[in-house]
C-alpha cells in the first residue's frame, strides 16, 4: 500500500477546477443513465477495495477496530449508494406543484438540476463515509465533485485519490493532496456548492471564505451532545447503549453522547452500570482488537489533560480497566474514563471531547436537564431515555439539536430517509438520500403561462382592473 497521498500542486488543483467548470457549464446536465453509472463506479471504488480501506485506515489510527471500519463505513455507503440508485428517477423527475388561484389556468414546475462543480472537505475520523457520502449526493444530482481528504489520514487519502483515479475521469470526481497549503487554497475556490465536515472552529474559516465567493455551505460540525437519562428509564439497557454510542471509534465520533444527564439519585448506580458495560464490551486488555486507537499522540495528550483536570477539581474518576497498564499508551488507546459528579467548570465540560471519556452529572429534575442542555451551544444530537412519552415529548419540545435518537444512541444518522445535518454552532444544511440530492440540485421554479389565461389584465393602460381584481381576491382572501 502507498503511504503517501500523491501530492496534486496548487496550481494543478485549479486548473482541474476550471476544468470542470468549463465542462459543468457548457455540456448538458448527465442524465440518469450517466449518473446511476457513476454511483455504480463510486461503489466499486469501495466494494473493490474493502479490505485495503480497512488496513489503510487502520494504518492512520495505529489501530482502526476491522469491524467498525464495516460497520460505520462501509454498510453504510453500500445503503446509501443502493437508496440512491433506487430512487435516482424519481428524485430527477420534474415536481407538479400546485398554481396559485388568480394564475389559473397554468401550470407549475419545480425542475431540479445540478449546480456544477461541489467541493468537499472531510475529516479524518471516519475518513470513507465521510468524504464519500457527500458525493453520492452530489454525484446524484448531477454535479461535479472535488474531495479534499483529511491530512490526519494519509494513508487512506493516498488509498482514495489512486482507487478514485482508476475509475473516474479527474473532470467528475477527483480527489485532491492532503498539504496544508491545499486546505486553505481549497474553501477560497469558488466552487457552486461546498460542505465542510470538521471542528465547529474551522467550519467558522470555511464558511468566511466560501462567503466571499457567496458559495453557499454545508456545514457538518461538531459540539456536546448530550444523552438525557429521564427517571423512567430502564438504567440497564441506557447503560448498555450509551456505552456503546461512547466507545464506537473509541468516542471518535461527532455524533457520541458526549456527556450524561442523570436523576441525582441514581448517579452512581447508572456509573456503574456503564463502567460494567464498558467493560463487558470492550474488555480490559489494550490489545482488544475489537477497540479503536486515538488517532494521535497530541490528541491522546489533550484527553490526558482532560481527565487530570476532572481529577484534580474533585470529580470521581471510574475506569473499567486498570489504567496504569503501559500497554495503553503503547497502543495508543485510551482507557474508557468515567467521570462521575463532572461539574461545568471543568475543561471536559467545555469543548467536545471526542474521545473515551464521558462526563456524568447528576440532575434534580427534567427541567433542571433540559435547561442544562438549553443553556449550551445547540447540539448536534440528543439521545433520551425512558419510558414515560409526556416527558420525552417535553424534552424534544423544548430543546434543538441536529438529531434525536429515543432510547438509543447514534442510529437516527444512519436512516437514509432522514436529514443529517447540525443546527447553530454545531452545524447549518443537511444530506443524506433525497436530503442530499436537494442540497446539491438547484431547484427550479418554472411558471407555464397558458393560452387561456388572462394574465394581460394585468397590463396596462389599468383603468379599473386591478382595483376589481383586488376587490375580487380581498373577498376570497
Ligand atoms: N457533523 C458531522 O457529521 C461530523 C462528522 C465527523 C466529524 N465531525 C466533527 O469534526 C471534528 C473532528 O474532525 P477534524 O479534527 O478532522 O476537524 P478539523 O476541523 O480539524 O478538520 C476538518 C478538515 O478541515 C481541513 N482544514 C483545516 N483547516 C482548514 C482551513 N483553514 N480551510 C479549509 N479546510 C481546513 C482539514 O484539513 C480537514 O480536512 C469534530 O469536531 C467532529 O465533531 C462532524
Amino acid at each position: 500500500m502507498d503511504g503517501s497521498p500523491t501530492s496534486l500542486p496548487l496550481g494543478a488543483l485549479k486548473d482541474c477546477f476550471q476544468a470542470m467548470v468549463l465542462r459543468s457549464r457548457t455540456e448538458p446536465a448527465p442524465d440518469l443513465a450517466a449518473r446511476l453509472d457513476r454511483l455504480a463506479r463510486l461503489r466499486a471504488v469501495v466494494a473493490d477495495n474493502e479490505e485495503r480501506f480497512r488496513q489503510a485506515i487502520s494504518a492512520d489510527f495505529g489501530h482502526r477496530s476491522a469491524v467498525e471500519t464495516t460497520i460505520a463505513e462501509t454498510m453504510m455507503l453500500y445503503s446509501e449508494i443502493r437508496h440512491a440508485t433506487k430512487q435516482l428517477k424519481s428524485w430527477m423527475a420534474p415536481q407538479r406543484i400546485a398554481t396559485t388561484l388568480q394564475f389559473l389556468p397554468a401550470r407549475n414546475r419545480l425542475i431540479p438540476q445540478p449546480l456544477g462543480v461541489v467541493g468537499i472537505i472531510a475529516p479524518w475520523n471516519y475518513p470513507l463515509q465521510l468524504t464519500l457520502a457527500p458525493a453520492i449526493g452530489a454525484l446524484a444530482a448531477g454535479n461535479r465533485v472535488i474531495i479534499k481528504p483529511s491530512e490526519l489520514a494519509p494513508h487512506f487519502a493516498g488509498l482514495l485519490k489512486e482507487t478514485v483515479a482508476a475509475r473516474f475521469d479527474a473532470t467528475e470526481l477527483l480527489v485532491t493532496g492532503i498539504e496544508d497549503q491545499i486546505a486553505k487554497a481549497f474553501a477560497s475556490l469558488p466552487f457552486d456548492h461546498l460542505v465542510f465536515t470538521g471542528s465547529t472552529r474551522v467550519g467558522r474559516l470555511v464558511a468566511e471564505a466560501a462567503g466571499r465567493n457567496l458559495t453557499p455551505v454545508t456545514l457538518e460540525l461538531g459540539g456536546k451532545s448530550p444523552a438525557i437519562i429521564d427517571a423512567s428509564a430502564d438504567l440497564e439497557e441506557a447503560a448498555e447503549r450509551i456505552a456503546y454510542g461512547k466507545l464506537l471509534n473509541a468516542g471518535q465520533t461527532c455524533i457520541a453522547p458526549d456527556y450524561v444527564l442523570v436523576p441525582e439519585r441514581a448517579l452512581q448506580a447508572f456509573a456503574e452500570k456503564v463502567r460494567a458495560q464498558m467493560r463487558r464490551m470492550f474488555g480490559t486488555d489494550p490489545a482488544n482488537k475489537d477497540y479503536t486507537s486515538i488517532i494521535s499522540d497530541r490528541h491522546y495528550a489533550r484527553l490526558e489533560g482532560l481527565v487530570a483536570d476532572a481529577a484534580q477539581r474533585g470529580a470521581k474518576i471510574l475506569q473499567p480497566a486498570k489504567a496504569d497498564d503501559p500497554n495503553w499508551k503503547s497502543h495508543r488507546k485510551f482507557p474508557p474514563t468515567l467521570i462521575v459528579g463532572a461539574t461545568a467548570d471543568m475543561a471536559v465540560m467545555q469543548e467536545e471531547i471526542f474521545g473515551p471519556v464521558l462526563p456524568v452529572l447528576g440532575t434534580r429534575s427534567p427541567a433542571d436537564a433540559i435547561a442544562f442542555v438549553n443553556a449550551r451551544d445547540r447540539p448536534l444530537a440528543l439521545y433520551w431515555f425512558g419510558k414515560d412519552n409526556a416527558a420525552r415529548d417535553e424534552a424534544l419540545a423544548r430543546t434543538i439539536s441536529g438529531g434525536v435518537t429515543v432510547n438509543d444512541c447514534l442510529f437516527h444518522f444512519a436512516q437514509a430517509n432522514q436529514p443529517m445535518g447540525g443546527v447553530g454552532a454545531s452545524g447549518t444544511g443537511a444530506y443524506h438520500g433525497e436530503w442530499g440530492f436537494r442540497t446539491f440540485s438547484k431547484l427550479k421554479p418554472v411558471f407555464y403561462r397558458s393560452k387561456f389565461n388572462r394574465l394581460a389584465d394585468l397590463y396596462p393602460p389599468y383603468g379599473g382592473k386591478i382595483a376589481r381584481l383586488e376587490k375580487l381576491m380581498r373577498f376570497m382572501s
